[in-house]
């Protein structure tokens, strides 16, 4: 048996052809909504961007957003604009008009950037959203999640699509090294800017960043991580469609406007397939009504589902209350969710 090809040094530039592997997918959008900070992924993509399209399809809109957060974002913009000007793109910056609280403020100028380039996505023939996240955010991304107790979703880490403000999000750079972006933007003479916040240890993701060498060097890389949390999505993906199935094949009904569905039978699957068919069910409960729910945390959700599980199995009836509802388990194994607060009539004879 031969060993793998090793794959490109990690600092040669990316090539027309990978390119081209990498970019296929959003061959059929009209127009793309190319996310550019100026930072050094974000322009590597936009010169690759820009040779890929060639004659002018897809067409790129290139969107900076100045969060007015530090005094030079406005010059930095520019100079994408500038950069823009000499590929023959479109170019547009958006700032963030919205109140700039001390707390927060990074989590409220990432929701603020999103929603920003979204609006961009709406026009017609555009709904794709660009963005230049690399395999090193997507290491970073699961080392902070693992630390944070995250459950399977979250450790499958960022998709290579997802939908964000309903348009789809597009990262084609996710499985690359963001050293091979840096070595793209030097072959062509790229100048980009050096964020000094990407340095600053107050954050967590920094912080993380800083460690990566030393995980590489124990041969917990970027490349592994980036492995795990494709087969971590895989997994998910799978178990979900399996809860939904098991959720679907137990005695369910509707009555006074309550869900109710037998428990007890959904206790002969395994514990993860019982935890998210119950998740399931709630997140239903939730939809149908007027507002929509938060969903409760993973470790809640654990929580619930393990003490329903072992009522079922010893035929007791108990009651809790999970993401806004109150779930009545009765003595026979039916479990019935109703909004919190609610008053009690028509519920299953046993649970009152
Ligand atoms: N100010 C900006 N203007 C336009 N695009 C941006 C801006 N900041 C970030 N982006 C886009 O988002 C990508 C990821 O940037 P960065 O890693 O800084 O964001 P993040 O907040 O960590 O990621 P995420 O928003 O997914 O959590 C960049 O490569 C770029 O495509």
């Amino acid at each position: 048996m031969t060993a793998a090809p090793a794959g490109p040094a990690e600092s040669e530039p990316l090539t027309a052809a990978e390119a081209d592997v990498l970019f296929r997918p959003l061959a059929h959008d009209d127009t793309l909504v190319v996310a550019v900070s100026g930072g050094p992924d974000s322009i590597a993509l936009l010169a690759l961007l820009a040779d890929w399209t060639g004659r002018g399809r897809p067409r790129l809109l290139v969107v900076t957003i100045d969060h007015g957060l530090r005094p030079e974002a406005a010059q930095e913009a520019m100079m994408v604009g500038e950069l823009c000007a000499k590929l023959g793109v479109e170019h547009r910056t958006r700032r963030w008009q919205g109140p700039k609280p001390q707390a927060g403020v990074q989590e409220k100028a990432r929701a603020a950037r999103y929603a920003l380039l979204a609006e961009e996505a709406r026009v017609p023939g555009a709904t794709t959203i660009v963005t230049a996240h690399t395999a090193d955010d997507q290491a970073e991304t699961l080392l902070m999640r693992m630390a944070a107790g995250s459950g399977l979703a979250g450790l499958a880490g960022m998709a290579p699509r997802s939908a964000v403000n309903g348009a789809v999000l597009a990262r084609p750079l996710l499985g690359i090294a963001k050293s091979r972006l840096i070595a793209t933007c030097e072959a062509r003479g790229l100048a980009f800017i050096r964020d000094p916040s990407n340095d600053d240890p107050r954050f967590a993701r920094i912080r993380w960043r800083a460690l990566l060498p030393a995980l590489a060097h124990e041969g917990l890389t970027a490349q592994r991580l980036g492995q795990l949390a494709h087969r971590l999505a895989r997994a998910d993906e799978s178990l979900d469609r399996l809860a939904a199935h098991a959720l679907a094949s137990v005695p369910a009904g509707d009555e006074n406007g309550r869900r109710w569905f037998d428990f007890a039978r959904l206790c002969g699957e395994p514990e993860e397939i019982v935890i998210r068919s119950l998740g399931l069910a709630l997140a239903a409960a939730q939809d149908g009504e007027a507002q929509a729910g938060v969903p409760p945390r993973l470790a809640r959700l654990e929580d619930c589902a393990k003490a329903l599980i072992a009522a079922a199995r010893a035929g007791r009836a108990l009651q809790r209350t999970l993401g806004g509802f109150r779930l009545s388990l009765a003595g026979d194994g039916v479990l019935t969710l109703m909004r919190e607060g609610e008053r009690r009539r028509g519920v299953h004879p046993a649970t009152v």
